[in-house]
């Protein structure tokens, strides 16, 4: 890819997540203080908050009127139809009017997609979460943006799995070192780069760029040395057959438990070696789960596939068509190899 090219694509991305990562973080604030009626329950039961629908608008509505909105695209995850229906007026209506949000059916060349609350799961609960933007070109993910609000650039951070709100505010953290809250991770396909930038704070203007650090994949090739993350829930993810894997490969850590793409981000910044995702079969993956994560690994040194060894295919529409089992996304292709070399070794016994 041409050096320069999608350079100011970059830029507007990286502050515009910025911006709903801030949205983002009030509206976790409200959720873990307060209850009521702020979650709901998508078709497949899966929830879905107030703010999911303001970043999906916010995002459009910032790259639209930058770019104008005939040069640009964006296919995001939330169905805004569902909300119309049940909340026909007040800010979630205008919210929704002012999204120019392009639903699934979209032509597929230079689209942008958007996970707006990647692992609700983990925001509603006060834990890691991830605002995802991704740009696809001719099927490929050139371009990939990753906000994720609770996850500071100390490793230690990832190992308060499912505490996140509850230590925080136990430690009654106040500093005021900007590295200390979260971060904002970016690469550019082809440029061998991946940076991460602490999330901008309250009444401060983004400095492009600012603080961008260059990130690097793990070196540790040692599988006894290594760290797997994996979703939370096991209805998302096979924690016994990934269990069965890591042992057979000789990993001997315990794996760390992380909600959402804050998972391809630890494998991008160095903090943890190998991601696994086996989905229930018939489960389909959807593009802006993955797309954003998969580029800032591999412009980090890291290899992404399916569990087939191949690489994930983002041509063919808004689902990974033909991903073959599972997920697999480690720092080198030492581990990679092994891991993938076991699931083809323990595949048929596995009764999945
Ligand atoms: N049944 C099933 N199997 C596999 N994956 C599913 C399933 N249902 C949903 N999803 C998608 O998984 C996204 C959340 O993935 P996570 O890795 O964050 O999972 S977990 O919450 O940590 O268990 C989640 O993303 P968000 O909806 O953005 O949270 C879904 O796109
Ligand atoms: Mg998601």
């Amino acid at each position: 890819m041409e050096k320069d090219k999608y350079s100011k694509e970059l830029e507007v991305a990286v502050r515009v997540v910025h911006l709903a990562c801030a949205l983002c973080i009030r509206v976790q604030e409200g959720l873990v203080s307060a209850s009521g009626d702020h979650v709901k329950s998508k078709d497949d039961d899966s929830p879905v908050t107030v703010a999911d629908w303001s970043v999906q608008a916010t995002v459009s509505w910032l790259l639209s009127d930058i770019f104008g909105s005939q040069n640009v695209s964006i296919v995001a995850e939330e169905d805004t139809h569902a909300i119309s229906k049940a909340d026909s007026e007040g800010f979630l209506a205008a919210v929704v009017n002012t999204a120019s949000v392009t639903q699934l059916g979209a032509p597929l060349e230079d689209i942008g997609y958007l996970d707006p609350v990647d692992g609700t799961l983990g925001f509603v609960r006060g834990d890691q979460y991830a605002v995802a933007l991704a740009l696809i070109e001719d099927g490929q993910v050139v371009l990939g943006v990753l906000g994720c609000p609770n996850y500071p650039m100390k490793r230690e951070w990832l190992n308060y799995q499912h505490q996140y709100s509850q230590t925080m505010s136990a430690l009654s953290l106040r500093s005021t070192d900007v590295w200390e809250k979260g971060c904002v991770l970016y690469a550019r396909r082809g440029s061998g780069k991946a940076w991460v930038q602490p999330l901008i704070c309250e009444d401060k203007m983004l400095e492009w760029p600012n603080y961008a650090r260059l990130i690097q994949v793990s070196s540790i090739d040692d599988p006894a040395l290594a760290t797997l993350c994996e979703p939370v829930e096991k209805a998302n993810s096979n924690h016994s057959f990934t269990a069965g894997l890591a042992h057979s490969v000789g990993l001997r850590k315990k794996p760390l438990h992380v909600y959402s793409m804050v998972k391809y981000a630890a494998i991008a910044r160095g903090d943890a070696e190998i991601f696994m995702k086996f989905a229930k079969s018939g489960y389909k993956e959807k593009i802006w789960d993955h797309a954003a994560g998969v580029v800032i690994i591999e412009e980090a040194g890291g290899v992404v596939t399916d569990a087939g060894g191949c690489p994930l295919d983002f041509s063919r529409g808004v689902y990974l068509e033909g991903l073959d089992r599972g997920i697999i996304a480690c720092s080198g292709v030492t581990l990679h190899e092994k891991i993938v070399g076991a699931v083809y070794a323990s595949w048929d016994s596995s009764n999945l």
